[in-house]
């Protein structure tokens, strides 16, 4: 994909399974966005072949459409339609579309109680606070019971419990509907309870693939152990912490305190994967 002459999608290639939920990560300006429209449909890849749910996004019609769901990073109208009309009027279009075994669209009582809007049912969207707005967003994106769901940075403006309630609701669509889902998030912990699967974007490749625990196994590969042996404080780096564990404890009988094992954890990994493609634009080996 390039704007103008400026190519900032670079042979990306990857699938994604149905009811998988993989999370593309990478810093700001690594082509997350711009992968997420070229599947939506909103946007014309330069080159290249894109399929979503069997079909290319730019000539698939509307039946395709109504089995996707999207939230966009941010959007600014409706703001004069109360939020249960909103919903009622967006959910009415996939209601064509629904089947004996996928009724659509949502039951807009039950969709506001997922996504814990209950209460303003019937306020003006534009009075609401931009974490209940971003909230609306995720309502609309499945009001139709989308089969393939696109999430854009779903989660900024979130206070902890509506974050801890948006995930235990794209754990529910994975795993009750076996709704497809690929988010963006730059919260690394959003990233790691969420996803079966990672891709780190930086300028415009896939520099990793993989589950959380698998990359942080392969990028960092190491554990830290810290420890206090007669008053003095140690630290120590290994691939294997058990094994080293073991042998500090049979080395030191007198007993060692404060003994702190820590995994690599997803932000390790991450940090370390983007320093290392910082260097060179060029492509290296993807670390899957
Ligand atoms: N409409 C556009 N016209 C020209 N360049 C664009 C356009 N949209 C994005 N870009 C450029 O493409 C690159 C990728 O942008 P994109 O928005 O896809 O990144 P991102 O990974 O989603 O970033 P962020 O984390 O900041 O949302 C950036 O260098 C950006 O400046």
């Amino acid at each position: 994909m390039s704007y103008g002459p400026r190519e900032v999608l670079k042979g990306l290639d990857f699938e994604v399974r149905r009811g998988e939920v993989v999370a593309l990560l990478g810093p700001n300006g690594a082509g997350k966005t711009t992968t997420i429209e070229i599947l939506e449909g909103f946007r014309k890849p330069s080159d290249g072949e894109v399929r979503v749910l069997g079909e290319s996004p730019l000539t698939a019609d509307e039946a395709w459409r109504s089995r996707v769901g999207v939230v966009l990073q941010s959007w600014r109208d409706h703001g004069r339609w109360q939020v249960r009309e909103l919903l009622e009027q967006f959910g009415s279009y996939y209601a064509p579309y629904a089947t004996p075994d996928h009724p659509r669209p949502y039951d807009t009582d039950e969709l506001l109680d997922r996504v814990g809007l209950t209460a303003q049912a019937s306020a003006k969207v534009k009075s609401l606070s931009g974490g209940q707005r971003r909230r609306l967003d995720v309502a609309i994106g499945i009001v139709g019971r989308p089969e393939m769901l696109f999430l854009d940075e779903p989660t900024v403006g979130f206070d902890p419990v509506a974050r801890r309630d948006f995930h235990a609701l794209v754990r529910r669509l994975s795993d009750l509907e076996d709704t497809t889902i690929l988010l963006t998030t730059h919260d690394l912990n959003e990233a790691e309870k969420l996803a079966d699967r990672i891709l780190i974007l930086n300028h415009g490749r896939i520099v990793a693939d993989g589950s959380a625990a698998s990359l942080a196994e392969q990028i960092s590969g190491t554990t830290e152990v810290r420890w206090t042996h007669h008053g003095e404080a140690h630290v120590h780096t290994t691939a294997d912490g058990t094994d080293f564990v073991r042998d500090l404890l049979a080395r030191h009988p007198d007993g060692i305190t404060d003994l702190e094992v820590r995994r690599s954890t997803l932000e390790d990994t991450y940090l370390a994967m983007v320093a290392r493609h910082e260097q060179s634009d060029e492509p290296r080996e993807v670390v899957a």
